[in-house]
């Protein structure tokens, strides 16, 4: 079986590890996780019962994927100290950073085969949405084990070039964050309107269930979905109108741009 390390113990990694050792798709005994917050490392060790280290290469001494889980800000400082080891023993890197690119990867840490991969908090339900996107020195066999990692934590979707990741980012990676947002500003009015706290959240939470499961299981568009909600004349027009007023749809283009553009722009400012 695949010895798996993971570098940063974060809310990526416990997600991704949740999701490995619910599904049956790594044992515990075969996961590696390094960070250097101890107390966080023990959870980790605790709560799944796979191995906790404080120390990077300890993780990765027997590893056939490195999955990269630290924030893009560090990556380079933290792959630096491993790049020998890294590149004596090529296993294959296995980067969910934003914004830094193969090319960066490959010269911090002397890998050649490497996949980079945008998943999403989800994940720790199963739910996640993972992009991926391989070089070409990365095998089938190593692509399959690529592919069934993200897999083991919700769907996986190969893009066909780097630059469509920055995409995937804006509307998967950072997608949780708009629905939350959409969330607590429906919770905010429901509670202006009258509602305790408790029945606006509950409400809006089912809500969100409710249409994300209709919207994935009906066999017509989310715009039909709507429309089948959306009396002539009646309560869903006139807030659907006041939506489209506020040119929602201009804001939600303006805001995925935005986030793309970041990805984008992390990969120039980190890169080499
Ligand atoms: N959160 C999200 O929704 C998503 C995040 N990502 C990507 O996942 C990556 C991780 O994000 P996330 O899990 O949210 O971040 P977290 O900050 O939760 O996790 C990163 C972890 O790495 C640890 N770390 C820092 N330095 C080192 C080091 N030298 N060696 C080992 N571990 C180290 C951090 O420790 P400490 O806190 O002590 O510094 C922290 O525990 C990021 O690159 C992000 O772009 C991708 C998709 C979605
Ligand atoms: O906000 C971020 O930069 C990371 C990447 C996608 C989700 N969280």
């Amino acid at each position: 079986m695949t010895q798996i390390a993971f570098i940063g113990g974060g809310n990526m990694a416990t997600s991704i590890i949740g999701g490995l050792i619910k599904q049956g798709e790594s044992k515990p005994d075969m996961i590696h996780v390094s960070d250097p917050n101890a107390d966080q490392v023990q959870q980790l060790s605790e709560q799944f019962g796979i191995h906790g280290h404080s120390d990077n290469q300890q993780a990765i001494a027997s590893a056939d994927v490195v999955i990269m889980a630290v924030k893009p800000q560090v990556m380079k400082a933290v792959l630096a100290p491993l790049k020998d080891t890294l590149s004596q023993r090529q296993p294959m890197l296995l980067s969910i950073a934003a914004g830094i690119s193969l090319t960066s990867l490959q010269s911090w840490s002397g890998c050649e085969a490497i996949v980079r991969c945008m998943p999403n908090t989800p994940s720790l339900l199963g739910l996640g949405a993972s992009g991926l996107f391989a070089t070409d020195k990365v095998s089938i066999d190593q692509r399959n084990i690529a592919d069934a990692l993200l897999r083991a934590v919700g769907i996986s979707v190969w893009v066909q070039n780097e630059a469509e990741l920055d995409a995937v980012t804006a509307v998967s990676g950072s997608g949780p964050a708009y629905y939350f947002l959409l969330m607590e500003a429906m919770i905010e009015a429901g509670k202006k309107l009258g509602l305790s706290e408790e029945t606006a959240t509950q409400l809006t939470q089912q809500t969100a269930l409710g249409a994300g499961k209709m919207a994935m299981e009906a066999d017509v568009s989310a715009a039909e979905l709507r429309r089948r909600v959306t009396s002539p004349g009646g309560t869903t027009e006139r807030a659907i109108q006041t939506f489209e007023a506020a040119h929602l749809r201009d804001i939600v283009e303006a805001a995925l741009t935005a986030a793309s553009d970041r990805a984008a722009e992390l990969s120039k400012q980190l890169g080499d």
